[in-house]
């Protein structure tokens, strides 16, 4: 399903009129589709009907409460790599017990606050990280329950800043090394072996990386099981990819069929933690045309979105589809599309045939996932606003930040005057 359609020469975001929404909440603005985050999940969530599963939801793809509130409301766990994404997930009101711990660098005030919290699992990434948890544990009298992150140098044939799964990547645990750290742990007082964890990488548009990682998964459960661990469940991570352009990645009951085959006769509990392949489509950014700017080679469409709003084009030169608003009628150019931010990376689109007008509004599609999650204050510019439409009903679910909270927190030095 696609939520973003042209209804009488108008693109709309489900029933409602993207030009509407920028008059009524200005631009840049995110759209995020209700109905289309839902079939997302929901077609995950079918895939994996009579197996024991777990969906943790991404919260780095899109944090908005109110899309983690949705997600929630379906069942959904959560992947967090932070105290801060631990937060927003219990102000959604996501269940701590479904949500599992990432990343390679959690402190001990995060530690602590995952333990309080009663999370599901962490999933850990060096011995180092391991020794820190269970001291920070048995401080607490609890007990944390640990998957290892490991790291089967695996291709995952994506931009090689999104791929994690190879041996030069900072994350996971070597699969070599991982037995004799699952044999360290199993000795210590307040840690649950409960998983075997990977993640090799984000925007994967081929089946066989994943079930080669998932092979090398299965032989580690197995050398375990023969050393007497015995391992509850396998956690695949995110990593499903989606169309920005003409990719044809497999869909969520592609991919899980796949794993399912793999997985016959084994009592493994499934868990995933997508993040793209929920939201990504589900979004898109708004913008308008501030200026025309032509030379004798060149053709700039300066519009009021910037790489502060939306850094995917300048950090890994990805191409996003870029559609008129209100498409008018008249001779088209080929531009390139640049923010107000001074840097020269600061590019939404380049070389696209559009005719364009100043004041016109274009959509910047597939915005959903790490869109305005990755926005930043880059220039003082006041983060955009986020809507998410339901029906043809618009809901602003963040408003525009204000420029005076931008340096709300800092002072000016004392006055060293007599
Ligand atoms: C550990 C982990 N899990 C899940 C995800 C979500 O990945 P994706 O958005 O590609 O589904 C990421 C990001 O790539 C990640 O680092
Ligand atoms: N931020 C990346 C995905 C990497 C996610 C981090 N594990 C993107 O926009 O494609």
């Amino acid at each position: 399903m696609d939520a973003f359609t042209y209804q009488n020469g108008q693109l709309h975001a489900e029933g409602a009129p993207l030009a509407g929404i920028a008059a009524q909440f200005g631009t840049p603005c995110y759209v995020y589709s209700r109905a289309s985050i839902e079939q997302q999940f929901r077609a995950w969530s079918a895939a994996l009907a009579g197996q024991a599963h777990l969906l943790c939801f991404a919260v780095k793809a899109n944090s908005n409460l109110a899309v983690l509130g949705l997600l929630a409301k379906l069942g959904a766990g959560f992947d967090i790599v932070s105290g801060g994404e631990l937060a927003r997930v219990l102000a959604a009101g996501g269940n701590p017990h479904k949500v599992v711990f990432s990343g390679v660098g959690k402190s001990v005030q995060e530690m602590q606050q995952a333990l309080l919290a009663g999370v599901h699992c962490f999933n850990i990434e060096s011995s180092a990280e391991l020794l820190r948890l269970q001291q920070v544990a048995s401080r607490l009298g609890i007990k944390a329950k640990v998957s290892f992150r490991v790291n089967p140098d695996v291709d995952a044939k994506t931009h090689p800043y999104i791929a994690t799964g190879l041996k030069d990547n900072k994350f996971g645990i070597d699969i070599e090394s991982a037995e004799a750290l699952y044999q360290q742990a199993a000795e210590l007082s307040h840690i649950e072996l409960r998983g075997i964890d990977c993640h090799i990488g984000s925007q994967l548009t081929e089946l066989a990386p994943f079930l080669h990682a998932l092979s090398h998964l299965l032989d580690l459960q197995e050398r375990l099981a023969a050393s007497g661990i015995a391992i509850k469940h396998l956690n695949l991570g995110g990593g499903l990819g989606v169309r920005y352009r003409d990719e044809t990645p497999p869909s969520p009951a592609e991919y899980v069929n796949a794993v399912r085959q793999m997985l016959k006769g084994r009592d493994l509990t499934l868990i995933f933690e997508p993040g793209r392949s929920v939201v990504a489509n589900a979004g898109v950014l708004l913008t308008k045309v501030e200026h025309l700017k032509h030379s004798a080679h060149k053709n700039f469409a300066i519009v009021d979105a910037a790489m502060n709003d939306l850094i995917r084009p300048a950090l890994y030169q990805a191409w996003m589809a870029i559609e008129p608003v209100s498409p008018r009628a008249g001779e088209k150019r080929c531009y390139d599309l640049v923010g107000p931010v001074c840097e020269t990376g600061d590019f939404i689109g380049k070389q696209r045939e559009l005719a364009l007008a100043e004041g016109d509004l274009l959509a910047v599609r597939s915005a959903g996932a790490y869109g305005f999650s990755m926005s930043s204050n880059y220039n003082s510019r006041p983060r955009a606003a986020e809507v998410l439409v339901d029906g043809s009903k618009c809901h602003l679910v963040r408003r525009r930040e204000t420029v005076d909270e931008l340096f709300a927190g800092e002072s000016l030095l004392p006055d060293e005057g007599g």
